[in-house]
Parts: structure tokens; sequence; C-alpha cells
């Protein structure tokens, strides 16, 4: 990986009809990185990657590849591979030639397209499947023929938006894994667009979080996990308990407030516990058990204070807090992420 910016995002404004939809972007993607795009509906994701990609012209700004300024070039020439979800196959070719399509356009030798296309269909599972028209095809193969059409050209910069939607959880953790391996292997410079945590954890150097419009936090998978720089970034990543701190007090939203349980660094503006933080049975808080979740390895647990509903988790091994019952509950500072803004 190179240190260079291979793909440069710099200052780009991108809307509809005028109604700006992300704001004065700036993102800057090394060459053989593979960076996720994380966010909730509506964030700006798709928007983004259809800028790249030369689907949308952007409001301001400038985008650059490999050095050379692509925000006019137009779309087919700005050699991107492509994974939308809404990007169909050529329904009367069959899977072969819809894989095989990119390699007759560069004139690549006849042999050399049957190895190569025999690769990617094998990588996405569907050896066997070459002969079939797409309407043939369930959704989620679908879905796996459009990602072996766009690896198998080796472009330098691959754009995957949701690409692994409609797979079931089995084959997307396989998928994921091929992935991975192929984007070391060709050293492919890839932006992944997903909703799914644990998804960008898994795939992603680089996690890039949006919220409306905007970069909230970017940084390494560990750093968005462990260490989340806002609020919003923490509940993204399942924190499930986030609370202000304010005059040695942890504040909700609705104004209620509950003593600290141990003094916080005087930069901390919010904490946040993950469920299993949550010390359950003991500590100086009281709350009731509004509900009961069984997960199989654990129990989850909503709880009812006075700073408003706390999600905990324990083990399943130990003895259960039925619903209605008043249970004891903790908040050790220690245990929490504290947050600077
Ligand atoms: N074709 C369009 N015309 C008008 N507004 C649009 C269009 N596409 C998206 N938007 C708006 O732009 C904003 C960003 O949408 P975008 O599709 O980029 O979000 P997203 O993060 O990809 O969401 P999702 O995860 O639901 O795909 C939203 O407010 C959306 O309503």
């Amino acid at each position: 990986m190179s240190d260079a910016a291979f793909l440069d995002l710099a200052g780009l404004s991108l809307g509809y009809d005028g109604r700006p939809a992300v704001e004065a972007l700036d993102l800057s993607i090394k060459e053989g990185e593979l960076v996720a795009l994380l966010g909730p509906s509506g964030c700006g994701k798709t928007t983004t990657m259809r800028a790249v990609a030369g689907l949308l012209q952007p409001m301001g700004g400038r985008i650059t590849l490999g050095g050379r300024d692509i925000t006019r070039v137009p779309a087919n020439r700005r050699n991107i591979g492509l994974v939308f979800q809404s990007y169909a196959l050529f329904p009367h070719l069959s899977v072969f030639e819809n894989v095989a399509f990119g390699l007759r356009r560069q004139r690549t030798p006849k042999d050399e397209i049957e190895r190569r296309v025999a690769e990617a269909v094998a990588m996405v599972g569907l050896t066997g499947f070459e002969k079939r028209l797409p309407k043939e095809l369930s959704g989620g193969q679908q879905q796996r023929v459009a990602l072996a059409r766009a690896v198998v050209v080796r472009p330098r910069l691959l754009l995957l938006d949701e690409p692994l939607s409609n797979l079931d959880a089995r084959l997307r953790l396989e998928m994921r894994t091929e992935l991975r391996r192929l984007q070391r292997e060709l050293g492919i410079t890839m932006v992944y667009v997903t909703h799914d945590q644990e998804e960008a954890l898994a795939l992603a150097d680089r996690i890039v979080v949006m919220r409306d419009g905007k970069i909230e936090q970017m940084g390494p998978p560990e750093a968005i996990y462990e260490t989340p720089a806002t609020d919003f970034v923490a509940r993204f990543v399942g924190f499930e308990n986030v609370f202000q701190v304010k005059d040695g007090q942890l504040r909700a939203g609705n104004g209620a407030a509950l003593p600290l349980q141990a003094p916080v660094d005087g930069g901390t503006a919010w904490l946040a516990w993950r469920p299993h933080a949550v010390e359950l049975g003991q500590g100086p808080y009281e709350g009731q058990v509004l509900g009961t979740s069984y997960l199989g390895q654990s129990v989850e647990y909503l709880i009812e204070s006075t700073v408003g509903p706390i999600k905990a988790e324990a083990p399943a091994a130990l003895p259960r807090h039925e619903a209605g019952r008043t249970v004891a509950f903790g908040l050790p500072p220690a245990t929490a992420a504290a947050i600077p803004r």
C-alpha cells in the first residue's frame, strides 16, 4: 500500500435538484486500501459512490483518481468497477457471458477469458451455473454474478454498494472472506458501502462513519469499535447505553440524572456502555426489568431506570432476573468508553 492518495475526494458537495445530500466531504484513500462507508439509511453513502462512479455530477469539489482529476470524466471512461444493488446483469447473456463481457471488450485472448471467468465464477461459488440466464438464478446468485463480473477485469478501483445484502448469513461470511482475500491478492482499492457494522469491522482497513452527509469519524476498525469519538458513533457500534456526563452525574435525554459511580476525567462528555459492561445484580442503581431475551450464550435485559431504559447482558448460566422484578445494577466508568464530545 503506497502512502499517496489514490482516490481523493476534496470538498465534495452533492445533492439532488439543488437539495444537499453530502456536504464538503474530504476523503483520501490509498492504493490497495479497503475503506468501508458505514452509516444509517439516508446518510449519503450511495450518493458519494454514485459521484465517484460518475453517475452523479457534483455541485462542488473535486474527485482525483491516480493523480488525475476525473470530476468531469464520463462514467464509462473512468475504469472503475461497480457492484451496485441496482446494477442489473445483461438479461439475455448467460452467466459465463455476463462475467466474460468486460474481458471481451478488452480483447483478452480466448483461453485467458476461459481461465479467468472460471476462476471468478468459482470464487463466487457458482461453478456449474455458467450456462444459466440471470432469470434462472436467485437474487443472491445474481448478486454473486455481478461481483464476479466486476472483479474479473481487475479494476484499479472497485465500488461496492451493499454487495452481499441478498445473501444468507453463511454465504455472506464466505463471500466476505473471499472478497478480502481477492482484494489483498490483486491489490484492488475498494470502497465498500454498508450499514452493517459487523461487515465493516470484518472487512475494512479503515471505516468512515457518515451521518447526515458528513463524516462523523474515520479510523481503523479497532478505533471505531473501542474508542468512538462521538455519542452517535458509539450508538452505531453497539454501545446501547450512552449518557451525557455533567456535574458528576449521568444525564438522560429527559433531564433525569444519576450520580456517577466513580469520578471521571474532566474532559469526558459522554460515557457509553455495551450491554455486557453493565453490572447486573449489584451496584448503586436500581431499575425494573421490563423484558428479557434469550440469546443462547447470554440473556439480554431491558431495564427501566430513572435515567431511562438500560440494556444489559449477562451469561445465560447465571440465575435469571424475571420481568417485573426490581434489580440492582452498576455502571462503572472503568468498563465504559469515555467520549470527548
Ligand atoms: N434520486 C434521488 N433524488 C432525490 N433525493 C435523493 C435521491 N437519492 C437519494 N436522495 C436523498 O439523498 C440523501 C442521501 O441518500 P443516499 O441514498 O446517498 O443514502 P444512503 O446512506 O446510501 O442510504 P441507504 O443505506 O438507505 O442506501 C437522502 O436524504 C435521500 O433521500
